[in-house]
């Protein structure tokens, strides 16, 4: 094939390709669209004379479709892609001197608001980017973050991305496992596509501004300070003064990206300054002040081979998807979770099937959907799920509205295994040396049933076992005896209860419970009385500790403690207390002043709570003060100016925390 032909070639795949995304039902995840795009730019980069007529990287979006088309008064353009260091320097050179913003680049779905006289007189989506859908109804009734009225005579237009806050979309797919969004983007999509306000109402969406258009001369230069004067949440922008601060804040984006509560793909570089940024004008597709850095996919495509079923440490019986190796939010996956099979059915999955896998930060990769439906060849087959324990063949028993899967046989040996090593885990009893796949091979052999029966191991024992020597015997031993001063709070986490979370033991500790027998001797009654837990978590308890009583009972013969510690208490506050009932947000980055080391977020939260503080983890009214680390979100900041909230540096903090003896 010469080169015309593959220009060719990729055109029209781009054009397929966009075609179904913008109607909703994408055929490739983002990356593989974007690999096919750059390769068709770079071809028609070395050889022009070959462009396509119509060129398609010449046009955004497509076409609007529902509602009522709009004209835009100037086009809603793409953005020019980087993804290299040199390129963020070479903006930096076409505009010297000029102030420029990194800010995060939203996965949304972008809009028009147009204000007329200080009244929101309508709402476009991008469409076309020519001509875009008018849904000035819906967004009335959607989304927050956009003012009915605005103080600013004449015409403004404000332009920013709606989006379905990732938090928003995971309690939307727990309540609705019949019918799950597949991406929070698709889903910001969806519901401005959308006929009926009021079905809609729970699918709240977020708009953060990033572009402003005003037909009055003058006026705030600085586009952040406009869009917050006029009342508008901006997107998190940040001054840089050069490359090197742009690519840092860059890298600090994204960083924390799999902390924000919203989706992103890359961080926007833009003139701060709105004359200079109008001034720059504009390319085909693109305007010339923005440059878009874009980071790794944390969606791709890959074909489902299998599905295995595992077995939980509760009985649970979950999908697995096997996977044909994919990289994927940078690492590569081979396993997937599907759920229960109420998600595989309503997302329509086959084994054979061509899905899109999604991994976001710590999120267990799970398969959110298939994509081409039309790819299928009829080879695909059907997720069988089974009717009886892969383990132990114990008939299962279907629970609650998602037809989740349980072998109710406590005796089950897969779930042995399982609960052995939940116990042995960090988040448990911490036994480090003793890996799952040893405590695999000392239960099929029958000498690890309970947990109690790790602390009766012996080196001797452990020695009889093939390709365990004496120095790993005597590690494993270590491991074990090191870790008995387990405590109430552990301990519960250990045991696995159904329904009894982390933050359920977390709770009883605070709540006064001495230790794990006072817990089970405790009665239903006793226990709805803490605070957030509910009957069905007390019934849980109740039930599986009787259950166990033997267990603690053994566990304390072999010095195991199930007592209440300190660390499972709130921390005593210091008697100077220096933040005594102040509830305090902490942003940004921390460090301690007197070695310059990182603090994580959690160890500084602790301290300021020795100091006599509640931490909370946004602002609102009830708030005290704002603690600011570096390179504070504007957001925040500005949240915490409309509601008065004093903002106070780290080392304010510090010092008072130094000075009252807290460290
Ligand atoms: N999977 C597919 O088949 C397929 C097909 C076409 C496009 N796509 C995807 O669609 C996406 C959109 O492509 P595009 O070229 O239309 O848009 P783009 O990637 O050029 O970005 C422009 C858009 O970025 C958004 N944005 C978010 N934060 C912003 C900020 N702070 N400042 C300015 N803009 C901001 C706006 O909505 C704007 O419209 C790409 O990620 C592409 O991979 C996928
Ligand atoms: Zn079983």
């Amino acid at each position: 094939m010469d080169t015309g032909e593959r220009i060719q070639e990729l055109a029209d795949q781009v054009t397929v390709l966009r075609d179904a995304y913008y109607r909703g039902s994408p055929l490739v995840a983002d990356a593989e669209y974007d690999a096919i795009e750059d390769e068709l730019r770079r071809l028609i980069e070395a050889s022009p004379e070959l462009a396509p007529d119509p060129n398609p990287l010449e046009q955004v979006g497509a076409p609007a479709v529902l509602h009522a088309p709009i004209r835009h008064s100037r086009p809603m353009l793409s953005l020019e892609k980087a993804t290299r260091p040199e390129q963020v320097a070479a903006f930096f050179d076409r505009f010297p001197g000029q102030p420029v913003v990194v800010m995060p680049k939203l996965d949304g779905l972008s809009l028009a608001l147009v204000y007329e006289d200080g009244r929101l007189a309508r709402a476009i989506t991008r469409g076309d980017g020519t001509t875009g859908d008018d849904v000035t109804v819906l967004v009335r009734a959607l989304t927050d973050g956009i003012p009915e009225r605005i103080t600013a005579p004449g015409r403004v237009e404000v332009r920013g991305e709606a989006v379905m806050l990732r938090s928003t979309f995971t309690a939307y797919n727990t309540k609705h496992p019949d019918r799950p969004l597949i991406n929070p983007r698709g889903a910001a999509a969806g519901t401005l596509r959308a006929k009926d306000p009021a079905t809609v109402a729970e699918r709240r969406l977020r708009f953060f501004a990033f572009d402003l258009d005003t037909s009055e001369p003058g006026g705030v230069a600085d586009l952040e300070d406009a869009l917050r004067t006029l009342g508008f949440t901006g997107a998190d922008m940040r001054h840089c003064a050069d490359a090197d601060a742009a690519l840092e804040v860059i890298a600090a984006i994204e960083q924390q990206r799999n902390d924000l509560d919203y989706d992103l793909d890359g961080a926007v570089l833009r003139l701060a300054n709105r004359d200079a940024y109008a001034a720059a004008g504009t390319r085909s597709s693109s305007p010339r002040g923005a440059l878009a850095y874009k980071f790794a996919a944390e969606e791709k495509t890959t074909v489902l081979a299998d599905v295995v079923w595992d077995v939980g440490k509760t009985g649970k019986i979950a999908p697995v998807a096997w996977l044909e190796p994919v990289f994927v939010g940078g690492t590569t996956v081979t396993r997937a979770t599907l759920a229960n099979q109420e998600v595989i059915r309503a997302r329509g999955i086959k084994i054979g099937d061509t899905v899109l896998v999604r991994r976001a930060g710590d999120v267990i990769p799970f398969v959110a959907g298939v994509l081409d439906v039309s790819k299928r060849t009829g080879a695909e087959r059907d997720i069988v799920p089974p009717s009886a324990c892969p383990s132990c063949a114990h008939p299962l028993t279907e629970q609650g509205n998602s037809r989740e899967l349980f072998c109710t046989n406590v005796a089950c040996p897969a779930q042995t295994v399982r609960r052995l090593i939940h116990w042995a885990s960090r988040a448990a009893a911490d036994i480090e040396a003793v890996g799952p796949v040893w405590i695999e091979r000392l239960a099929e052999a029958g000498v690890l049933e309970h947990p109690s029966d790790f602390y009766r191991l012996t080196t001797e024992k452990l020695l009889e076992f093939d390709r365990i020597g004496e120095v790993s015997a005597t590690r494993m031993i270590e491991s074990i005896d090191a870790g008995r001063q387990v405590g109430l709070r552990r301990a519960l986490i250990g045991l696995a209860i159904p329904m009894a979370s982390e933050g359920t033991a977390t709770r009883l500790c605070r709540a006064g419970f001495g230790s794990l027998e006072e817990v089970a001797d405790a009665g239903e009654e006793r226990l709805v009385a803490v605070e957030d837990i509910g009957p069905k978590v007390a019934a849980s308890l109740t039930a599986h500790l009787a259950r166990l009583r033997p267990e603690l009972e053994r566990l304390r013969e072999v010095g195991v403690s199930l007592d209440v510690r300190d660390e499972d208490l709130p921390p005593v506050v210091a008697s100077d207390a220096p933040l005594a009932g102040k509830t305090v947000v902490i942003t940004g980055a921390i460090s301690d002043p007197r070695s310059g080391e990182k603090v994580p977020r959690p160890t500084f939260q602790r301290l300021c709570e020795k100091a006599g503080a509640t931490a909370a983890s946004s602002v609102s009214a009830s708030t005290d003060m704002l603690i600011t680390g570096a390179d504070v979100g504007a957001s925040k900041l500005t949240k915490a100016e409309k509601l008065g909230v004093a903002v106070v540096d780290q080392s304010e903090i510090w010092q008072q925390l130094i000075a009252a003896g807290v460290t």
